[in-house]
């Protein structure tokens, strides 16, 4: 039997047990059961690497955005729209077949926006193009759930379950579930807070089928038993999704009104042109892009180019920024000088460790340099609240 067969017969037992007291730990096993199977699904099949022919695109820019949807729902209308690469766009489902990437330039960022085909039910178990398509999804920094407005909402649960099917968590936080496997002692379970979904027996029976025998377990919050599972298999990707619903030309405005009110949730019509700078800075606010602009000492900062950091992708600390400029030079860093909503007062002192935010502008002061003091100067004569400098910027130039 298949690993898709197993799947659907422990489905269908599951379907067909009674949800009480008396069955949930049966019932949890075989959540762990068509989990385990379901990892098993996404090992790529030997001799590939996973993304398959015409899905191989490299990566490109600051950040990677993903156009998930239904066949027809205006995927590659959209890419067309905002990236100015064509990508085919037609009536007929299916028209786009392979992966087609476009750049957005945004904010002084280049964003890789990725056109794909449309996926449907049963996708990740293969239905159609369902697992390229989900690899590709898997690569990209955010998703774009696009969705036709004039559709069933029923859409994007389907969406969404096909997504979680393969490991994808979208808008959500990691389970607060303390969990490491040991060498000896057994099981020590212990918890934070009062559980109602979970108790001990079944955590050792879900860590039973795991064939775990010695960990450390911790509940910090009232989990769930799929939460449990998620920690145990540890190859979940959390991933923000805005949810983008095209073609409200066609659709009443109180229906559209419903839509745009849902969390995470952009309308948009890409035959009128409406909202799609709207789409961009929620696209753009949800990916958490952070700019940092280098000023040498003396002169005004580049305000075109900036360092981008990300606190997905490799992060945001004083360290990250020094490590993006160069490798080396991390160890002949005395200290930086720091203006922008991160520092108390213009300039701030800072060390390696401090978390930069956006639009902050940073002077790096070497070990051997000797500084001229007048940083310290402005620390004390400084007190006025931080603002974004590209507001300051276009008031006064930054001293220093
Ligand atoms: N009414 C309306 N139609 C649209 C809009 N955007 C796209 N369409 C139409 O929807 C149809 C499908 O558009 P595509 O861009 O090919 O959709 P897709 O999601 O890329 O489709 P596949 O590649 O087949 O998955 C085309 O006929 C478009 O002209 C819109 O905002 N309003
Ligand atoms: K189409
Ligand atoms: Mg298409």
């Amino acid at each position: 039997m298949g690993i898709i067969e197993k799947i659907k017969e422990i489905e269908a037992e599951m379907a067909r047990t009674q949800k009480n007291k008396a069955t949930e730990y049966h019932l949890g096993q075989l959540k762990a059961k068509i989990a385990k199977l379901r990892t098993q699904l996404l090992e790529p099949p030997k001799g590939t690497s996973g993304a398959g022919e015409g899905f191989e695109v490299t990566k490109f820019g600051h950040g990677r955005v993903a156009l998930i949807g239904f066949p027809s729902v205006g995927k590659s209308t959209l890419l067309t729209m905002l990236t100015g690469t064509h990508s085919e766009a037609a009536s007929y489902e299916f028209t786009t077949l392979t992966c087609i990437p476009g750049i957005i330039h945004y904010n002084d960022t280049k964003i890789q926006l990725l056109d794909l085909p449309g996926i449907i039910e049963g996708a990740s178990e293969g239905k159609g193009r369902g697992r390229q398509v989900i690899a590709v999804s898997k690569s990209s920094d955010i998703v774009l759930m696009v969705l036709d407005a004039s559709k069933s909402e029923g859409h994007r649960q389907i969406l969404t379950k096909e997504l979680e099917a393969v490991g994808l968590r979208l808008n959500k936080r990691p389970p607060q579930i303390y969990f490491k496997k040991k060498k000896t002692g057994g099981i020590s379970f212990n918890t934070t807070a009062p559980l109602t979904h979970v108790d001990e027996k079944l955590c050792y029976q879900i860590l039973h089928e795991y064939k775990i025998h010695n960990a450390e377990v911790l509940f910090r919050e009232d989990a769930t038993v799929d939460d449990l599972i998620d920690i145990i298999e540890g190859n979940r990707k959390y991933m923000k999704c805005v949810y983008v619903y095209n073609k409200i030309d066609v659709v009443g405005i109180d229906d559209v009104d419903k839509l745009a009110r849902q969390p995470n949730s952009i309308v948009i019509s890409c035959n009128l042109k409406l909202n799609l700078d709207r789409l961009l800075a929620k696209m753009w606010d949800e990916m958490g892009l952070v700019r940092v602009y280098t000023k040498p000492q003396g002169q005004q900062p580049d305000f075109s180019d900036p360092v981008v950091l990300s606190a997905d992708r490799g992060g945001c600390t004083v360290e990250d920024f020094c490590n993006h400029i160069h490798r080396s030079l991390v160890k002949d860093v005395k200290y930086v000088l720091v203006w922008g909503t991160s520092a108390r007062h213009y300039p701030q002192h800072c060390g390696l460790a401090h978390v930069l935010h956006d639009e902050d502008v940073v002077q790096i002061v070497k070990k051997k340099e000797k500084n001229d003091g007048e940083g310290r100067g402005r620390f004390k004569s400084h007190s006025t609240a931080p603002a974004r400098i590209s507001d300051r910027q276009k008031k006064a130039p930054l001293k220093n």
